[in-house]
């Protein structure tokens, strides 16, 4: 006798927070628990009597569903209280027989089917291939089994289902199932997409339960993460003759609100709140397994998958196992969801530090580039665009400042190099030995304070291009192992025996010349005929005519910017200031002079500011030759008329000069810590 649907009810029994497992009571039947086979409900617990307690229709003074304890030897407790007669069941109440607690309810919608425990482990744990063994171990806190369509059959805690060695177990072991999973997991592994990761979970679960239906969903937006919202599933496995339906809005919503658990909900045709009716109308689904995918990736965890599985009313009722084994393979799918998308992330950051590195790197060769249109310097331009693509040593020569390591870089970033490190070493700011163990590394020990092996400049630049500026200031030791490594060779760290050999273009730079050092028996020969196969003789700023300016006013723009300064100007007077200076010092002494003049220009709202010829701080000089002179030679003038301090600060600025304002360079010559030279100079501007 069909009973009328508003007198259904439900037993919920929740199992930890992994899962719920749901009765489903009819009138017509009345449910019989307690330890002998035939019970419709069987405890498999020591505790319980063979038939221990009904639940029931009745029609007595108040119809509703009853308890009562069929004179078990523990009893039954209703919500904390012994029974000694038949109860009626209200929504809501706790069944605590043998051990185990149930839930009676009407309205699986009212968050019954959700444990009150924090949420599911199952998908937040997650499992890795070495865990899968404890993960199948940790089944045997199943402490119920199915055994056929209608009935729950509960058993002792911690006996796995897939124990074999019990003797009379009622549960056939599921041979094979372990393997089927580890296969799974090795699979999904080597899966390149969640897609291809979904489809070897749904080929494991149709394989192993081959009487179903099974519906995936993954990936589900937050926003639509329930009811008529969902999107359709994203795979579908459907037995021939049969159809997939998707799960009814009640449940959807059970999956979709917090903590929500797995559930395994049998004898459920005909009930519309855990089935969807097929074309006729009719539910008949006989059984669920419900596994929603918990994302512990977003903040709080959410639903944003399902797997969903279910017989019809002709099929074998899901078991346990079935619904342990989904458990177990959501669990490998949600790791192998979370390391393709880790993986993908990292793609992706990967791409993102490629495309800035190439965003700088056309920064820099921006920043590098060679500012002039002069003949002079189109004549350099032509001569890079010449040597760029050839990998032979290119010897650049030039006063102090003139862009010698601006031209080496524009070589470099114009050279089939590009992609490569470009390093550079200047030959005089080192003494002998820690220049050759800043060329060639050295091994751990080589010498007091190496207190770990270093790998020098020649293999930092392995593949690039290696900038030795001041090459004549190279001791000829040194030189001679520079060029059996320019010759091909391979050359070992300072203490080493192990043979380095790199694939490195030198493009090597002084000021000096580089010939009458050779015939002064200062520099090797050999080595002078190497690096001379390609020299580019950068020319000094005073024969760039209007290129000053260029430069100039590319300096204005550049470091007031950089100075957070409204740009400012150069007045006509400024200009022809600049221009009828010599230079000395180069294009690095014109950027110094702008540096400060930008610096000390007052700042006025009302008009753009300008730099004016008196802004410009410019050192009287005499020129010789074409090389910078000094006018203060602390050495030779009236010495006997002032004092120690300004003949020191005259030294300083004569040395400054020398080194076309390269302070590093000044304080290696004179012998001071670049920060003294600094407060020292700074000690000058205030005129101390
Ligand atoms: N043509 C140019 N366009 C723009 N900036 C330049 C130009 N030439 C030189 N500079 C700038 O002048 C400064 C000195 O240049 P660089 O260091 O290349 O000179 P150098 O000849 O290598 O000097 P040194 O011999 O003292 O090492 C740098 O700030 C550089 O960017």
């Amino acid at each position: 006798m069909a009973a009328p649907p508003d007198l259904h009810a439900y037993l919920v029994l929740h199992r930890g927070s992994r899962w719920t497992d749901v009765y489903r009571l009819s009138p017509a039947d009345e449910v019989v628990m307690g330890r002998a086979s035939t019970n419709q409900i069987i405890l498999r617990s020591g505790r319980a009597s063979r038939r221990h307690a009904r639940v029931f229709w009745g029609h007595g003074q108040t119809p509703g569903w009853w308890v009562e304890d069929l004179a078990s030897r523990n009893g039954v407790q209703l919500n904390g209280q012994k029974i000694d007669s038949p109860q009626t069941l209200s929504e809501g109440d706790r069944l605590e027989i043998a051990g185990f607690e149930l839930r009676f309810t009407r309205d699986l919608a009212n968050g019954e089917l959700n444990s009150a425990e924090s949420p599911v482990d199952s998908w937040q744990d997650g499992v890795t291939e070495g865990d899968l063994s404890q993960i199948l171990e940790s089944s045997e806190c199943l402490d119920i089994v199915s055994r056929s369509s209608g009935d729950l059959t509960l058993k002792r805690p911690k006996r796995s289902p897939y124990d074999r060695s019990r003797a009379g177990d009622p549960i056939p072991p599921r041979a094979g199932t372990d393997r089927a999973l580890l296969q799974m997991a090795f699979a999904m592994g080597r899966a390149e997409s969640p897609d291809e990761a979904a489809e070897r979970l749904l080929e494991t679960i149709s394989e192993q339960i081959p009487a179903a239906e099974i519906g995936l969903y993954f990936d589900v937006p937050a926003e639509r993460g329930s009811g008529a919202r969902l999107p359709p599933p994203r795979r579908v496995h459907q037995r021939p003759g049969h159809r997939y339906r998707r799960p009814p809005e009640t449940l959807l919503e059970q999956a979709f609100a917090p903590n929500a658990s797995s559930i395994l909900a049998r004898n459920v045709l005909g009930d519309a709140t855990l089935a969807t009716e097929n074309t006729q109308g009719e539910i008949d689904v006989e059984s669920i397994i419900l596994v929603p995918l918990i994302n512990t990736e977003s903040t709080p965890h959410r639903t944003s998958g399902l797997i969903h599985v279910t017989t019809a009313a002709d099929d074998p009722s899901l078991t346990d196992e079935e619904l342990s084994l989904v458990v177990t393979a959501s669990e490998i799918f949600g790791e192998a969801i979370r390391s393709l998308q880790s993986q993908a992330n990292l793609r992706q950051d990967l791409l993102q530090t490629q495309q800035t590195v190439k965003r700088l790197r056309a920064q820099l060769t921006g920043r590098s580039a060679i500012l002039g249109r002069s003949d002079a310097i189109r004549e350099i331009q032509r001569q890079i665009v010449q040597v760029a693509g050839s990998g032979a040593a290119v010897l650049l020569r030039g006063e102090s400042g003139v862009g010698k390591e601006l031209v080496a870089s524009a070589i470099h970033h114009a050279s089939p190099r590009a992609d490569q490190p470009m390093v550079c070493l200047n030959c005089a700011a080192l003494s002998k030995d820690l220049l050759e163990s800043e060329l060639f590394g050295h091994e751990q020990g080589a010498f007091t304070g190496a207190t770990m092996q270093k790998k020098g400049k020649f293999e930092a630049a392995s593949g690039g291009t290696l900038m030795l500026d001041e090459i004549g200031e190279m001791n000829l030791d040194l030189q001679a192992k520079l060029l059996r490594v320019l010759e091909g060779h391979p050359f070992e760290r300072v203490g080493g025996h192990e043979s380095v050999k790199v694939d490195v273009r030198v493009i090597a730079a002084t000021h000096r010349d580089l010939q009458a050092m050779v015939q002064a028996g200062e520099f090797r020969q050999d080595l002078f005929y190497r690096l001379h196969v390609i020299e580019i003789v950068v020319p000094p700023l005073r024969q760039r005519g209007r290129d000053i300016v260029l430069l100039a006013e590319h300096f204005v723009k550049t470091l007031s910017k950089s100075m957070g300064r409204r740009e400012l100007v150069l007045s006509r007077a400024a200009i022809e200031k600049l221009m009828s200076y010599p230079w000395p010092g180069n294009v690095r002494e014109l950027r110094n002079v702008i540096e400060r003049a930008v610096v000390m220009t007052p700042h006025r709202d009302d008009e753009r500011p300008t730099i004016d010829a008196d802004d410009l701080l410019l050192a009287p000089t005499r020129i010789a030759g074409n090389l910078p002179s000094i006018d203060h030679d602390p050495v030779n003038s009236n010495r006997a008329s002032i004092s120690l301090a300004e003949l020191e600060r005259q030294h300083i600025v004569g040395v400054l000069k020398q080194t076309g304002g390269n302070k590093s360079q000044a304080s290696t010559i004179l012998g001071i810590e670049r920060s003294t030279l600094d407060r020292k100079l700074k000690r000058y501007a205030k005129g101390d």
